[in-house]
């Protein structure tokens, strides 16, 4: 047992009839520590996270939440909260009122925060007293939050967090996740967003089909990627390309992105070779009016690391 671990799974398998959903995963999440997971569609993060929060029990495998081991029983661990497949809220209530029916559900003995308090938290002040029936998916998805909030959890677990939100409201769930971090909170969050995962947490875990292909700190992810594609624009194009294709380590890709322009030079490269390249376009006099990755280096990992491999047929 490791007390300075809030999530400790080795091991861990799920299965659902013929799918393995979960095939032998290893996760650590140390207190304090904002974690991602990530993978593409069908990968195992909800039922991961479902596992975390006692909404379902593993077929194999040893789980330790907040250093106790978890029992084969379906009972959410005493500490955790937090939501998968949306926050399950009574739409006739308002915001208030079902905050206030958790708290009287959890009883008087369980210790839970101010619901004006919470409400604060997750910026729904305003609208306290208006029914969850009229909420937008970003206010529900807030609600979802400060019904976690409430019971004052240890870890916090929580499914694409950022579903809906507009961008302040993306912001705000953001300050609210680093303070409570910052006062000791773990926090495992599923998302699609390799923007939010960078704004946010220090290691991500990505699932692939069930199994973990990285698990580390975010900065490993980008040094571990190799090549990338890169976009230039240049005050001459034609001599920009004469020359990145004479460039050693340098291969000219067609640019087929969103933003196709004719006149953008797109090369796929190392980071030394695309240096050497920069230095010899300002030598020869063109001038380098925009560089820039055409994907970013975490998202350039991810699709590496989960990108079904060629059969080769
Ligand atoms: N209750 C269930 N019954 C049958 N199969 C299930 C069940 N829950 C999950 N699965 C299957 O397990 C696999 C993992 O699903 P899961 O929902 O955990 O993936 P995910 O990574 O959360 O995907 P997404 O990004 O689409 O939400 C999928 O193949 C899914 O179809």
């Amino acid at each position: 047992m490791d007390t300075r671990l809030a999530v400790r799974a080795r091991g861990i398998t799920k299965c659902f009839g013929d799918v393995v959903a979960l095939d032998g995963v290893d996760l650590d999440v140390a207190r304090g520590q904002i974690h991602g997971l990530v993978g593409p569609n069908g990968a195992g993060k909800t039922t991961l996270l479902g596992l975390l929060l006692g909404l379902a029990v593993a077929d194999g495998g040893r789980l330790e939440i907040l250093g106790t081991p978890v029992q084969r029983a379906l009972t959410a661990p005493d500490g955790v909260a937090g939501f998968v497949d949306g926050p399950g809220l009574y739409p006739s209530l308002t915001a208030r009122q079902n905050l206030t029916a958790l708290v009287a559900l959890r009883g008087r003995d369980a210790g839970t925060a101010g619901v004006d308090d919470v409400l604060d938290q997750v910026g729904l002040t305003d609208v306290a007293d208006d029914q969850t029936r009229g909420f937008s998916l970003g206010m529900r998805q807030r609600l979802g939050l400060a019904a976690a909030l409430i019971t004052k959890p240890r870890l916090l677990v929580l499914d694409e967090p950022a579903n809906g939100l507009d961008p302040a409201g993306k912001k705000h769930v953001h300050g609210v996740l680093t303070r409570l971090a910052a006062d000791g909170t773990s926090v495992v969050l599923s998302s699609h967003r390799m923007d939010d995962l960078q704004a946010l947490c220090s290691e991500v875990t990505i699932l692939a089909t069930g199994r973990v292909v990285f698990s580390g700190p975010l900065s490993k992810l980008a040094a571990e990627n190799r090549e990338l594609d890169y976009r230039l624009l240049t005050s001459d194009p034609q001599a920009a390309r004469r020359l990145a294709g004479d460039a050693a380590g340098i291969r000219i890709v067609d640019d087929t992105g969103a933003r196709h322009d004719a006149e953008a030079l797109v090369v796929r490269a190392l980071v030394p070779a695309l240096d050497e390249l920069v230095v010899q376009l300002v030598h020869a006099g063109i001038a380098l009016r925009e560089l820039a990755p055409v994907v970013s280096p975490l998202e350039a990992a991810f699709l590496a690391l989960t990108e079904p491999k060629e059969t080769g047929r």
